[in-house]
């Protein structure tokens, strides 16, 4: 379960052009909770991410995951737990290295690790196997350099990376933005899949409103740095994309 408690976030403190990004944040996510996040520009929402990736470091307050305090943990260390999705499917992969040796890599995610690329046989039918099931015809191309799929190909395989390491916490960034409607509703088809089979607790940014209200089990409106909402399934399942864009009109 992820967990936060009061996090605070100014950027320029104490400066004219300070800037409050998350105000005194409280909320939990458990696992199987897929939350998506909306929210205006600059409401905070890649901020938050940032926080919990560990990329950049809280103010105030604390941030839990499975009772490990990471406020101050490098984010080399959390991301033994934590994976992200970005929006630019170049992100997080090795274009030069094949899918298999990406596989590899990520199964050592967060782990001491002398880098071997060597794979053994056991490993590199999980892989094919695990790729088979993406129905992309992808298992037979394992050996071949990342850099040559196309964006919905790389998502979809990071996702299945993700989840095949050990990882608790999903930060989806955006992750279809970059990809064409077909290609996107396949990549959150699959990630909706994965996410419940392994259980993950997911936050799901999106400025797409019908991707906000098909995908996930409970839906986050940030404003100015805080929660404005904080909405159930069955309260998401009631709302028109058109109430979310009314909402964006109030901030
Ligand atoms: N590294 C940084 N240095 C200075 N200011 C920052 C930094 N990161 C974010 N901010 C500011 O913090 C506020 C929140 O930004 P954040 O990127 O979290 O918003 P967001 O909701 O993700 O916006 P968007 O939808 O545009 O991506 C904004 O005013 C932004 O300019």
């Amino acid at each position: 379960m992820l967990v936060l408690n009061n996090v605070s976030k100014t950027f320029f403190p104490n400066r004219p052009n300070e800037i409050r990004a998350l105000d005194r944040l409280s909320f939990t996510v458990s696992s199987g909770e897929f939350v998506s996040v909306v929210g205006a520009n600059g409401s905070g929402k890649s901020t938050l991410q940032n926080l919990i990736a560990g990329t950049i470091w809280a103010d105030n307050g604390e941030i839990r995951l499975n009772d490990e305090l990471l406020n101050q943990m490098a984010d080399y260390r959390r991301s033994r737990w934590i994976a992200r999705v970005f929006q630019n499917p170049l992100q997080g992969t090795a274009p030069e290295l094949s899918i298999l040796d990406n596989f590899r890599l990520a199964s050592l995610r967060g782990k001491a690790k002398k880098l071997t690329i060597g794979v053994n046989t056991a490993f590199k039918e999980r892989v094919r196997e695990q790729v088979r099931l993406l129905d992309m015809g992808l298992e037979n191309k394992i050996h071949q350099p990342m850099g040559l799929l196309s964006g919905g190909q790389r998502q979809a395989l990071t996702l299945l990376m993700t989840v095949m390491s050990d990882v608790k916490l999903l930060l989806l960034d955006e992750p279809t933005a970059a990809l064409d409607p077909r290609s996107a509703a396949r990549v959150m088809e699959l990630a909706s899949k994965l996410i419940a089979d392994y259980q993950l607790a997911v936050l799901f940014i999106t400025h797409n409103m019908r991707e906000a209200l098909s995908y996930g089990n409970r839906l986050v409106q940030l404003s100015h740095g805080r929660i404005k909402r904080d909405l159930s399934n069955e309260e998401k399942h009631r709302l028109k994309p058109q109430d979310l864009y009314e909402w964006f009109n109030e901030d």
